[in-house]
């Protein structure tokens, strides 16, 4: 697991640090971890240029300077507001032979030092006309500067990182946006940070709370997947979403709907009914998908809430919650629900996601008291308990009809199996991006391959 940090904590465990430590000793070890890098980088090529902003980010830049003067490095400066440019930093970068210019030179690596912690907006007119003229790959100092430390919002020009020094912690920005290769400087503010307010799953983390079945085990012990999906009309919703509880776990399905024969048909090991009222006892629900939003599906979804099991419910299911909160009265308040809304599904629910997809998140699960994974790009789970989840896809292959069915089935597949429900969303979120990744290997990936893919993505996150 890796533990990202708000700003906020980021600045209070600092305020402790650096009360005990000698003046600008925290820099200039930030400052040597960004230079380190850049050599890495510059692999024996010898030209730097910094952009440097008003702050100690810009510091960091001056004083990273100065240690690639002395490894023989040309490095030019361009100083965004010369008059607030951080004066050790710059006397030191003077002193080594750095050279300040108007402009940057053709050079081999740009450390970008505009802003950090203190950003706030995109880049400022006379900083972005600088980015836009770069050609070289860029080093950010901290984080890419226009874009939000504590959400990863964009909104207008911004830095793209080819790789990102930070300190002390990563930052939300680190998981919710893109800052190329990441790399952490240690400042020894661990004792200092306390718990982390985002967590990012690791794949090993991912395959240590799947689920394996023991010796004692048989099918009903592993938990049974009951899958609520599909109509005559999108039988493929409840054919994807039943072959993914059947590939996630060993456990046994239940398909109950309209589209029962399909499903046997492509899956002759889940047992098929057509209705939920006679589908016998299961330990999850996964309803919604392809579903349909008129009575009889309201209906569905009433009786599902009442099971007193977890229940994913997602797509349809989402839109008659929004549609008639009377359903919301059929649930059973001590069973857990996870919710799994893509933006358009969540602004039914609470409006509009906004720019800030964790506070976004973070509402719909206090509001709903329940589990709410945000899909997208950038996938946030939170829990009704403040646990918040983020699980940042590399590639955007997943993007894709039938892709969120399959998510709906795995993640039922972990809930029946008894996992923690954010654990079960955040697994579930992590396993079908690496799914998605595995099966797309550079070309696009229809839902279907993506689900065969499943098995493999499971292998490789399994401990060996
Ligand atoms: N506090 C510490 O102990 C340490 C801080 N370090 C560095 O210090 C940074 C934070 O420094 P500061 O708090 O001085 O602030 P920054 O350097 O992040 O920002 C400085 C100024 O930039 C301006 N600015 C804000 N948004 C902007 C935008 N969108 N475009 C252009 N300019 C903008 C503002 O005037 C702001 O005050 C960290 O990101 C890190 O790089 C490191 O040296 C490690 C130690
Ligand atoms: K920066």
């Amino acid at each position: 697991m890796r533990g990202l940090w708000t700003t906020a904590r980021v600045r209070s465990a600092e305020e402790r640090v650096l009360a005990v430590t000698p003046p600008g000793a925290l820099m200039r070890r930030a400052a040597f971890g960004v230079a380190s890098v850049a050599l890495e980088l510059l692999g024996g090529r010898r030209r730097v240029g910094l952009l440097v902003g008003a702050g100690n980010n810009g510091g960091d830049a001056l004083w990273a300077g100065h240690h690639l003067r002395r490894r023989g490095v040309a490095v030019f400066a361009v100083l965004l507001a010369p008059e607030r440019a951080h004066p050790e930093g710059l006397a030191a970068f003077r002193r080594a032979g750095g050279r300040v210019v108007a402009e940057l030179p053709p050079v081999d690596l740009v450390v970008d030092g505009i802003v950090g912690l203190s950003a706030r907006g995109p880049l400022r007119p006379d900083a972005a006309e600088h980015v836009a003229r770069l050609d070289a790959p860029v080093l950010a100092v901290d984080l890419p500067s226009g874009v939000d430390p504590d959400t990863g919002a964009v909104d207008g020009p911004h830095v793209r990182a080819h790789t990102t020094v930070t300190f002390g912690c990563l930052k939300p920005v680190h998981a919710l946006a893109d800052c190329g290769d990441v790399r952490l400087v240690d400042l020894g503010l661990g004792p200092e940070l306390g718990g982390p307010d985002l967590v990012e799953l690791e794949l090993d983390d991912v395959g240590a709370a799947w689920p394996v079945p023991g010796p004692e085990d048989d099918k009903y012990t592993q938990g049974v997947t009951g899958v609520a999906a599909g109509s005559a009309t999108y039988p493929g919703a409840a054919v994807l979403s039943t072959g993914a509880a059947v590939l996630a776990t060993s456990g046994m399905v239940r398909y109950a709907g309209a589209a029962a024969d399909h499903v046997r048909a492509r899956w002759p090991e889940a047992v098929c009914t057509g209705s939920t009222t006679d589908a016998g006892r299961v330990q999850s629900w996964v309803v919604g998908p392809g579903l349909g939003t008129g009575l009889s599906a309201e209906a569905v979804l009433r009786g599902v809430l009442e099971a007193g099991v977890p229940v994913c419910a997602d797509a349809d299911a989402i839109t008659m919650l929004a549609n008639n909160p009377d359903l919301w009265d059929a649930r059973d308040p001590g069973t857990p629900l996870v919710l799994t809304p893509h933006d358009r599904e969540y602004e039914r629910l609470l409006g509009p996601v906004g720019p800030d997809r964790v506070a976004a998140a973070r509402r719909a699960a206090d509001r709903f008291d329940a589990v709410v994974l945000l899909k997208g790009h950038t996938t946030v789970i939170a829990g009704p308990d403040g646990r918040t989840l983020v699980n940042r896809a590399r590639s955007s292959w997943a993007a894709t009809a039938g892709s969120g069915d399959v998510l709906s089935g795995v993640l039922g597949a972990l809930l029946a199996a008894g996992l923690d429900p954010v654990l079960a969303a955040g697994c579930a979120a992590r396993a079908h991006v690496l799914a998605a990744e595995l099966a797309a290997d550079g070309a696009p990936v229809p839902a279907s391959v993506l689900l065969a893919a499943l098995p493999d993505a499971i292998r490789a996150v399994r401990p060996l």
